[in-house]
């Protein structure tokens, strides 16, 4: 018999939480027995039976919301932005009290851009230059986006594994932040324009040429596979796994 999740929704009034409470509904392996859309709401979880909490609400609220759902032995999928590496290493920290559960913090759940940020830090050794420009719609909260700073960060380390040298770079004066925000030697540019949903573009460059690595999601529906495939899988993965290429299989 196919196993059904009892699944809720936080942030369920949002462009992304309202999404997924449809996906969801249209899961007929998943059940939503809760929508939360405050703090104070957080107790339909126990009460109803939660087994997963996707979380799609603002970084100010996340940690708490994932914080009640561990400690409640609920294991959750998260798709909110602003988990820094502080904030991990105490989820990690929460996680080691509770070892059976699983969470998934995903930066994106849109295949194409989980695909781009692999691709790009598999090309970032061979390039002299790398940047990264986020652009997202103009509601957004946070800058640089989860996505761009998690691609600039696996960009990051897979030179610094390759031991390749830091982007050249002449700039004396920036006196606006023009050239961006730095993470970790890779520089992150972030645009907000109306029309736009989520879009990233990885540029790498050396003597001669460019390599231009683009993905577009144009509709919140891009998300949803891997939301879904975020619920079905979290169980099976405790501890926490950052970014859902943990249950792909890419190599
Ligand atoms: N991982 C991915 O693939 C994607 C991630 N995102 C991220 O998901 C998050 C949500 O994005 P988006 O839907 O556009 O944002 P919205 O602002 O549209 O939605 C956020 C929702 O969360 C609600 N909320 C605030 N606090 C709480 C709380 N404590 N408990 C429950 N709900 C709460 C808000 O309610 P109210 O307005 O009443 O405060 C709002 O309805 C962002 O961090 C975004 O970057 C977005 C797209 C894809
Ligand atoms: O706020 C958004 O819209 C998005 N947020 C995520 C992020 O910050 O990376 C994912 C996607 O880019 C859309």
């Amino acid at each position: 018999m196919t196993k059904m999740w009892k699944v809720a929704v936080a942030g369920s009034n949002g462009r992304m939480g309202s999404e997924a409470v449809k996906a969801v509904e249209n899961a007929t392996d998943m059940e939503l027995v809760a929508t939360i859309s405050s703090a104070a709401e957080l107790k339909k979880l126990v009460e109803t039976g939660a087994e997963v909490l996707i979380d799609l609400t603002v970084p100010a609220a996340t940690e708490q919301n994932v914080r009640f759902a561990v400690e409640n032995g609920i294991h959750a999928v998260v798709g909110t932005t602003g988990w820094d590496e502080h904030k991990l290493h105490n989820l990690r920290t929460l996680l080691t009290q509770h070892p059976e559960v699983g969470v998934l913090i995903a930066p994106n759940f849109a295949i194409g851009a989980i695909l781009a940020t692999e691709f790009a830090a598999k090309a970032a050794q061979y390039f002299e230059s790398v940047e990264v420009i986020e652009m997202h719609h103009p509601q957004k909260v946070d800058a640089p986006s989860g996505t761009a700073a998690h691609t600039a960060q696996k960009i990051a380390d897979a030179r610094a594994a390759a031991g390749v040298a830091p982007s050249p770079d002449a700039t004396e004066t920036d006196e606006g932040g023009s050239r961006g925000a730095d993470i970790d030697g890779v520089k992150v540019h972030a645009v907000r324009l109306r029309g736009l949903t989520a879009s990233q573009e990885i540029l790498l460059g050396d003597e001669g040429q460019q390599l231009v690595i683009r993905h577009d999601s144009f509709d919140r529906k891009s998300f949803m596979p891997g939301v879904l495939l975020g619920v079905r899988e979290v169980a099976a993965h405790p501890g926490l796994t950052h970014g859902l290429d943990g249950y792909l299989n890419l190599r």
